[in-house]
Formats: structure tokens, C-alpha cells, sequence
């Protein structure tokens, strides 16, 4: 049997509450290859933060575990970085001084000050971000933070990219330069990315697969799709290919057929709420308020 170089075995996990645990996922299991880009996608509440947390090692499987190239995940660490919605930069540092403290905790000890610094100005210009290195958090645009969190997490160069939803604050048009940065730059430096979104043009133009979660409580992965659209891959031309729309129906499918909205049966208003075609959302927050799955 092939070993893969990420695998999530039998995953749960339990939370404690004032009344009984809440069993929030359930038997995860997914095989990753190096180099592969997977979605994560489920309506809101289903788990995939806590798969990511999991994997991060932020949070504790109360059963099942992570093996990362052969070793057991058992505590956060600099070959697993996190891309968090909200950049996460410290205000008081500026653009070059964030992605430096990174670099010094992952390089202190075997690169030279010279070749940090070569290696920070590296990481800000693949995310083009070399103009305003010495600019603070507070004077860029949103867009603009969103790439010097990337540009820190790569610079760590880790095993494997975790994204929580890396674009979902961003403007359309924004995310769209975002996501078209991030093909290139995973097209040349091979990462191993899990990214959550509930954006399902976003997860198809992305993906090497797409898992699908049930919604929770005890959630586990429904479906998993595997999107064989050539790379690299160009949003426009893809807009009327007929495999792209395949494959974003089967998604659809799943979402609003398959696994229902739960916040929609549960206020029995399926027919305002949920698109009445799958063709009619592509975006699972594109309902009036973000689906709760729990
Ligand atoms: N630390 C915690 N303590 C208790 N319950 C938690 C904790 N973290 C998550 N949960 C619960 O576990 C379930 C899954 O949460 P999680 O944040 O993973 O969902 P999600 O799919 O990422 O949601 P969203 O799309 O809204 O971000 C939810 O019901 C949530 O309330």
C-alpha cells in the first residue's frame, strides 16, 4: 500500500459543553499526495475549521490522527502554516518585519542575515508585494494584507499550506487577482495546500479535489470530487467549458440537493432560501445569512 505524504485517518472529535459533548466530526479520512490543492467545502457549522485545526495541530482528535510525512501531528509547527481569512499581520511591523519574524523562527539557524533578507524580499515579490515592504499593515488595502500573509506562510516554506477561507473578506474582483496568484504560485513551487471556502466557482478552479462534508453534528467527508481540468487553468476561458460546469453542479448538487442547508429545513423555507436550481448559487454563503449546519 502507498504511503501518502498527508494522511487524516478516522478523525473525531468531541467537545466538551455544559450539557453533553458535542461530537463534531466523525470518521475523516483523506489521503493527500505532495503537491496536491484540496478544497474543503460544507455549509457553515459542518467542521472543516476544525479538520484545519486538527491538521494544524491546533486542536486534538479525540480519536483517529494526522500523519504528516511519516510522523505523527501532535502540536502546531512551522511545516504546517496557517493562511487565516483575516490576514492576521501584527499592526506595530511593518510588511517586511512581519514576514521577517517568520522567517527568523524557521531560518535562524541556517541561513545567514544576507540570505534572509534575500529570502523575505523573494517571498513579498511572488505575491507582488515588493513595492511596500516598509509600508505598515494599516496603510494597504485588504487585498494587499491578504498577500503578505501568504507571502509569510510560504516563506516558511512549509510542508503543507492551511487556508481558512484565505479569500472570503475580499472584493470579487480582488479575490479573483488573489486566486489567479496563488494557481501561479502553486504551479511553481509545488505546495500541498488544504484551503476551506464556500465558494464553489473558487473550489473548482483551484482544485486537484474537492471534498465534500455532510453537516454536522458528527460530520465526515460526503463526497469527494476530483476536477481533471487541465492546468493552468484560465477563468475566463473556463466560464463556458462544459466540464468546468460539470464539475461545479456536482458540487451544487451535493450542497443544496444533497446535503441541504440545515438552517433552511429547519425554518421550512426552502423554497426563498435555497436556490431553486443548483445553477442558481454558486456560493454557499449566497443565501440570505450564512447557513448554519449545526
Ligand atoms: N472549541 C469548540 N468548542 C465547542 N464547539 C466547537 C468548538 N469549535 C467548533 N465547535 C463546534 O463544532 C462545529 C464545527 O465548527 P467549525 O468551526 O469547524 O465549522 P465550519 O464548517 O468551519 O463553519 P464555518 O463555515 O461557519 O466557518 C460547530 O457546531 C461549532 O459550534
Amino acid at each position: 500500500m502507498k504511503n501518502s505524504y498527508l494522511e487524516i485517518s478516522h478523525v473525531g472529535i468531541e467537545f466538551p459543553t455544559d450539557d453533553k459533548p458535542f461530537r463534531a466530526l466523525q470518521g475523516v479520512d483523506l489521503s493527500i499526495d505532495q503537491g496536491e490543492f484540496i478544497s474543503l467545502i460544507g455549509h457553515s457549522g459542518c467542521g472543516k475549521s476544525t479538520v484545519l485545526n486538527i491538521v494544524a495541530g491546533l486542536y486534538e482528535a479525540t480519536e483517529g490522527g494526522v500523519i504528516l510525512e511519516g510522523k505523527e501531528v501532535d502540536k502546531p509547527g512551522p511545516d504546517r502554516a496557517v493562511v487565516f481569512q483575516n490576514h492576521a499581520l501584527l499592526p506595530w511591523l511593518s510588511v517586511y518585519q512581519n514576514v521577517e519574524l517568520a522567517v527568523k523562527r524557521v531560518f535562524r539557524k541556517t541561513k545567514t542575515k544576507a540570505e534572509m533578507h534575500d529570502w523575505i524580499e523573494h517571498n513579498l515579490q511572488l505575491v507582488h508585494m515588493e513595492h511596500a515592504m516598509h509600508k505598515l499593515p494599516g496603510e494597504i488595502s485588504g487585498g494587499m494584507k491578504q498577500r503578505v500573509g501568504i507571502a509569510r506562510c510560504l516563506a516558511m516554506q512549509p510542508k503543507v499550506l492551511l487556508m481558512d477561507e484565505p479569500f472570503g473578506a475580499l472584493d470579487a474582483l480582488t479575490r479573483a487577482h488573489l486566486q489567479d496568484s496563488l494557481m501561479e504560485i502553486q504551479s511553481r513551487l509545488g505546495n500541498t495546500v488544504i484551503m476551506i471556502t464556500h465558494d464553489v466557482d473558487e473550489a473548482v478552479l483551484l482544485s486537484d479535489r474537492i471534498v465534500m462534508m455532510t453537516n454536522g453534528p458528527a460530520a465526515t467527508i460526503g463526497e469527494i470530487l476530483d476536477v481533471k481540468l487541465a492546468r493552468p487553468r484560465d477563468r475566463l476561458a473556463l466560464a463556458e467549458d462544459a466540464e468546468f460546469i460539470h464539475y461545479r453542479q456536482q458540487v451544487l448538487r451535493f450542497l443544496y440537493e444533497k446535503q441541504k442547508n440545515p438552517a433552511v429545513k429547519t425554518e421550512e423555507k426552502s423554497a426563498e432560501a435555497a436556490p431553486a436550481t443548483p445553477e442558481a448559487a454558486t456560493d454557499a454563503h449566497n443565501d440570505s445569512e450564512k447557513p448554519e449546519a449545526a
